[in-house]
């Protein structure tokens, strides 16, 4: 049997920062209460046969929420061999209230104070020696985060459990242990003997799991209910108050003895930073300009750069070695190219009509972003100084004349393929296919390791937290909790984890709507296809990721009024307690280190499920049934091919939002499978990359598109995420049938509304339009609805606690 070591803490002690530092493991950690939502197991490093589990944090044992309960349950009923308390020594007054339950489980007990570094940067003493007396345990100092103390804390742990016994030293008042010790007496004496002690307190607290759980009969029930009444007369309060009550006064007296404060009133840093970040006015400008520098950082600058280089480079024809000669060769194979267009209108014109133009003639010119062709003039002039040019290069120039020139991964397997004599179909599986598809998603790496590096600085450093704060304000304002705004949050990375962290709300109501709204958010997987809009089609601009962003909260926040005035959904939203963890300077390994986790994670489901998914798309797009049976098809035969069948099928639903065409609608298909998948399987339906792209959509479709793929079901593992949160099929599928409808509504909104301001007014789809929006904007102020009744029992405000 191994020896179970159970990680227990206040939320945001550094539990999780040091279960990662133990076991190897690489379990998320972010600077805020309520990251880790379920228990996580762990071999202890170096030792075998020791078992760590990271628990969800508490702040008592008496849980209000969901994770909570996980943590509880798991310490009650599972019984671990040993506790490692992880104490917050910044805020040893709060954090030591679980100590003095935790060392009554019976349990063995070894308490660490975390976050030593910053008790030490503040000035701070602590007595360990005094406390672990007046505790009953041991007590070691650790920072988890720097590495001190951390296998020493560990080890004493382990020998606690093997050996140690922890007696609790803490007494309640005369009148309570009288009642104790009836209650000890008259239930619980078959228990084993260090645990009863616990259920008496709990007994007396009338703690309805305890309650539950034992099943006392009733003459015993009302036994110790004369012996409970009995003290809070005499106390003049309610049970559960006195042990509360007691319980601080003790703790007051402990840390009298134990602490040394050196920064007392003063206010600190953090106290400083949150008066601007956090301000009644500023709060929500600072939060704009942040996140639109994060996109910006992560499209537009650092990340574009990248990102180009991946997509046309590495996985487009190829790319001078270290960019030399690229910018000499951009020069003139631009400059060759406009007169090549000049040279050959003025030949076209001669051919036409018998004979050389002796004025002005016309010519062809392309756009090298949109690839739109226009016809232009050109005098006579022109020509002569057009054909100088084309004389002067002969020929096209040559990128490999300009510098050292490395062909892209298609050129290489192309030619690869080419040597090897493979099949046209290998050929075209491996290079139109998987090159095409994977590698479409694979371009967006560099991008998304930028934006990831920046989502984790400010998920490492605190800034996160007041976010919720801040929104908490405007939430409340629509009826909704701040606390909504952590599951989003975490639905930056994936949805899915995202999904789980609304265990953290307490109310079922707001619990579900927060689950149906959370994927609104744009995960990471969501945002090639947005960068990929944002590039082809409104020329990279950094405004597109940005406004996903905040059109990504718009429909949480409008979904949100609106299910709130419905009977399901109506009632006060969830106090919103949550305290705002100190600021720090993360790491720089854990910012990578989180980084990374995310990227690969990335990268990994291009090898696998994206990979899947683009041979699957390529076999049904470059196959299908002719007029001379069923064979493969060539790149301008694509409408013949299978998906193009079933595209057509399904693409009218999306004529309306104005990308009624096979390709968009097979894109939004697959991504239901994974939403890297819309960029993978554009990238195979048009072959011509981002120009045909751009061809195919206006910018209003282009918008709606991003829209309506935004907002509409999440990938399927996120939607088994929603079935397992909500429990139930129903909830499920009016969840999926909610966000579809909504993601309809507005990209049809989007689509017509901008297609009349751009000038291409559609009446009827004009008015379809409008009476969407008037169906919302009904929804949003006709008056509440009664609420029905609450279903469960869960209280509020568990800060009192
Ligand atoms: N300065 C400092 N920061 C630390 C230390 N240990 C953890 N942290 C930071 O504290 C924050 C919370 O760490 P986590 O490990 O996620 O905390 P947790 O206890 O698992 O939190 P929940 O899962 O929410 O209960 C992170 O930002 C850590 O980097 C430490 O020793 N010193
Ligand atoms: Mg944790």
């Amino acid at each position: 049997m191994d020896l179970r070591i159970a990680l227990a803490g206040n939320p945001n002690c550094g539990k999780t920062t040091l279960f990662n530092s133990l076991t190897g493991s690489n379990q998320f950690v972010g600077n805020w209460p309520g990251v880790t939502v379920e228990k996580k197991e762990g071999k202890l490093k170096k030792h075998d046969g020791v078992v760590i589990t990271d628990l969800p944090g508490i702040y008592s044992l008496s849980p209000y929420t969901l994770e909570e309960v996980v943590a509880r349950n798991y310490l009650i009923c599972e019984r671990p061999d040993g506790i490692l308390n992880i104490v917050d020594g910044t805020n040893l007054e709060r954090n030591l209230y679980l100590t003095t339950q935790l060392v009554e489980l019976g349990i063995p007990v070894v308490v660490a104070i975390n976050m030593m570094d910053v008790v030490q940067k503040n000035g701070d003493k602590i007595n360990t020696a005094e406390l672990s007396a007046a505790l009953g345990c041991k007590v070691v100092e650790i920072s988890a985060l720097k590495g001190t103390g951390v296998m020493e804390a560990a080890e004493a742990a382990v020998d606690a459990a093997e050996n140690g016994k922890t007696v609790p030293m803490h007494t309640f008042s005369g009148t309570v242990e009288h009642a104790l010790a009836h209650i000890e007496e008259a239930a619980v004496h078959n228990m084993p003997e260090e645990q009863q002690r616990w259920y008496a307190i709990k007994l007396f607290e009338r703690d309805d799991k305890v309650l539950e759980q034992m099943q006392l009969e009733k003459t015993i029930l009302e036994h110790i209910e004369t012996d409970i009444r009995a003290a809070e007369a005499e106390m003049d309060d309610d049970a559960e108050s006195i042990i509360t009550n007691e319980r601080y006064i003790y703790i007051g007296e402990v840390i009298k003895k134990c602490l040394r404060r050196k920064s007392a009133g003063k206010l600190s840093h953090s106290d400083k930073i949150d008066k601007v970040v956090t301000n009644r006015f500023l709060g929500l400008p600072i939060f704009a300009v942040i996140m639109f520098l994060v996109y910006y950082l992560s499209m537009v600058t650092v990340g574009t750069a990248a990102t180009d280089w991946a997509n046309d480079g590495l996985f487009g024809d190829g790319w001078h070695l270290f960019g030399i000669g690229s910018s000499a060769y951009g020069k003139a194979a631009e400059e060759y190219g406009s007169a090549a267009l000049i040279v050959e209108g003025y030949n076209a014109y001669a051919e036409e009509n018998g004979a050389a133009p002796t004025g002005d003639f016309p010519y062809l010119s392309e756009d090298e972003e949109t690839l739109e062709v226009t016809e232009e003039t050109a005098t006579y002039a022109e020509y002569t100084e057009a054909l100088a040019v084309v004389e002067k290069y002969g020929e096209a120039p040559e990128p490999a004349a300009y510098g050292i020139w490395v062909p892209g991964i298609p050129v290489l397997v192309g030619s690869g393929l080419e040597k090897a004599g493979a099949a046209e179909w290998l050929a075209g599986l491996i290079n139109d296919g998987i090159v095409a598809g994977v590698g479409a998603v694979l371009g967006f790496v560099p991008q998304m390791l930028v934006l990831f590096l920046l989502l984790a600085f400010l998920e490492a450093c605190g800034y996160m937290a007041r976010i919720a704060f801040v929104l908490d304000r405007v939430f409340r304002k629509f009826g909704l909790s701040g606390k909504s705004f952590i599951p989003m949050l975490i639905g930056t990375g994936c949805g899915i984890p995202g999904i789980m962290a609304s265990r953290t709300i307490e109310n079922e109501r707001d619990r579900r709507m927060t689950i149906m709204t959370t994927t609104f958010i744009p995960c990471g997987a969501k945002v090639p296809f947005i960068s990929m809009i944002a590039g082809a089609i409104f020329g990279g601009s950094a405004w597109v990721a940005t406004s996903a962003y905040f059109v990504g909260m718009a429909a949480v926040i409008i979904s949100g009024i609106m299910l709130k005035k419905t009977k399901k959904f109506a009632g006060e939203p969830a106090p919103f307690v949550m305290e705002l963890p100190a600021y720090h300077l993360p790491t720089v390994g854990n910012v990578l280190r989180s980084m990374w986790e995310r990227g690969w994670s990335f990268i990994r489901k291009a090898g696998t499920i994206i990979l899947l998914s683009t041979i699957l798309v390529w076999f049904t797009t470059y196959f299908g049934f002719t007029s001379e049976g069923f064979r493969m098809l060539g790149e301008e035969e694509l409408a013949q091919s299978l998906l193009a069948a079933v595209g057509s099928a399904v693409a009218w639903i999306f004529i309306p939002l104005g990308w009624g065409n096979w390709q968009a609608a097979v894109a939004s298909v697959t991504g239901l499978v994974a939403k890297e998948n819309i960029v993978g399987t554009m990238g195979i339906l048009y072959p011509g990359g981002w120009p045909e792209i751009a061809e195919n959509f206006s910018m209003a479709a282009g918008y709606s598109f991003l829209v309506f793929n935004l907002l509409c079901a999440p990938c399927f593992a996120a939607i088994g995420a929603i079935r397992r949160e909500m429990n139930n099929a129903g909830w499920t599928w009016f969840a999926i049938g909610y966000q579809c409808l909504l993601a309809y509504g507005v990209a049809l909104m989007v689509y017509q509304i901008g297609s009349a301001f751009a000038g291409n007014l559609n009446i009827i789809g004009l008015i379809a339009a409008v009476l969407v929006l008037v169906l919302m904007i009904y929804m949003l102020f006709r008056p509440c609805k009664e609420p029905t009744r609450l279903t469960t029992g869960v209280k509020s405000g568990k800060m009192a606690a």
